[in-house]
């Protein structure tokens, strides 16, 4: 056995100790200082790329502070991929702290007041965390009107604060001077982890995952070294670890080497693949995507923006999907370009003029069978009827099968 637990290496996962990041550490001493000498509870902004610690340093900065101060602190976590509207945010917020149901449709007003009435508790302080800031859907960040809200039903002694994280550095320029200057108002940024720093994550975590010396002295520093290289992201950094565990484990040994890692690297893309696939695509996108997989494989050749429209025709329905115009089915394919899965060529028609297009899968075809094989068992049936085999044995690297990895049935 390799691992004792996969859990750190798991989203939700918030380490009891943070590492390398002393600096961020210090400027929110300094910020929330400012609430200590009687000020009110301060508002953040933080941002920075992927994985660079901005939930865990939140996360590990606020428990610190609770033991600062003579009240509790209560946190109220709400995902702006799903909340996408200062609305939503509230009937999110109602749902989570307020005893009677809420439905959808109750005015605003109601609803911000029953929330600030639960909060009007002198022994907590409220921290309102909005992650995925760049996916609110309105043209302000919503912290003036929730601190509008809060001055308007909060009661004197209520206290709460507003933090946003977001990884799109663009979304702090397009913050209006009224929010900027606000006095309770802070912008922190973190940047990605180089090697040695990486190396300390990937150490606090292996020595929970992995079991006593189920690791190979130089697995740590290499993988910090390839995604320092990368992208500093300790996201990354971890994804890779747990890949090279999963690759000594189905070849039954006992210690992850460099031989694992190695292989573990190469097959990287292939999981990216699989979660754009699964996450980032839209069921009519992912049909079109199998549907280039599929014709690329059979026929190893591109296909054209005629036939590919006429087979999304064909097939939409036993997909359940609508049928659409030859246009969306052009900007569906400029989606597909845009998130690195499909390659276009376009080609010009001789003398005459005019061009056509060509279209192929920007990876091997197999990396996209495998996410929609897990997707739903219709593309199994359409994958068997042109004669490409599911077996998850007829995937090249049988080392790595991703499918597998990702599930929970093995360890
Ligand atoms: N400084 C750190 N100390 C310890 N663990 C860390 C640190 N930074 C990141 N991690 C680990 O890496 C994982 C990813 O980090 P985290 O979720 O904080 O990044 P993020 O910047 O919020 O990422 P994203 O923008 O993708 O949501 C965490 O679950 C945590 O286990």
């Amino acid at each position: 056995m390799i691992f004792n637990t996969r859990q750190p290496f798991r989203d939700e996962y918030t380490p009891d100790e943070i590492v390398a990041h002393n600096e961020t550490i210090s400027e929110l001493v300094n910020i929330f200082q400012e609430y200590i000498d009687g000020f009110q509870a301060p508002s953040l902004l933080i941002y920075g790329d992927y994985g660079t610690g901005k939930r865990t340093v939140v996360q590990h900065f606020l428990s610190i502070f609770e033991n600062e101060i003579d009240r509790d602190i209560e946190i109220l976590t709400v995902n702006c991929n799903k909340d996408t509207s200062l609305y939503q945010i509230f009937v999110e917020l109602a749902s989570r702290i307020c005893e009677e149901d809420y439905p959808s449709g109750t005015h605003q007003d109601k609803l911000e007041k029953v929330i600030l009435r639960r909060m009007d508790d002198p022994s907590t302080v409220w921290y309102i965390i909005l992650e995925n800031l760049e996916k609110f859907n309105e043209c302000e960040i919503p912290f003036e009107e929730i601190q509008q809200s809060i001055s308007t039903y909060g009661a004197d002694r209520t206290e709460c604060g507003v933090i946003g994280i977001s990884n799109e550095s663009a979304l702090v320029e397009s913050i209006s001077m009224d929010v900027l200057q606000r006095p309770d108002m802070n912008i922190l940024e973190t940047t990605p982890y180089d090697a040695p720093q990486l190396q300390e994550i990937l150490n606090l975590h292996a020595d929970e995952a992995f079991r006593e010396n189920a690791l190979a002295d130089a697995v740590i520093p290499k993988c910090a070294a390839i995604i320092s290289q990368e992208t500093g992201s300790a996201r990354d950094a971890l994804q890779l670890l747990e890949l090279a565990g999963y690759v000594a484990y189905r070849n039954d040994e006992s210690r992850v080497t460099l031989a694992h890692l190695d292989t573990a690297t190469k097959s990287r893309d292939a999981l990216n693949t699989y979660y754009t696939f699964k996450q980032d695509l839209t069921p009519k996108e992912q049909l079109i995507c199998v549907i280039i997989a599929v014709h690329n494989k059979m026929d190893e050749k591109p296909i054209s923006t005629d036939e590919l429209y006429d087979k999304y025709d064909r097939e939409c329905q036993s997909f359940n999907l609508d049928n659409i115009s030859k246009r969306r089915v052009q900007q569906l394919i400029a989606n597909l370009r845009e998130k690195g899965v499909v390659r276009t060529q376009e080609h010009n028609i001789g003398r005459a003029g005019g061009t056509w297009s060509s279209h192929e899968v920007a990876i091997p075809p197999h990396e996209i069978f495998q996410p929609a094989v897990a997707t739903t068992g219709r593309f199994v049936r359409y994958l068997r009827n042109n004669n490409i085999s599911v077996d998850p044995l007829a995937i090249p690297n049988p080392e790595v099968n991703i499918q597998t990895f990702v599930s929970d049935s093995w360890s």
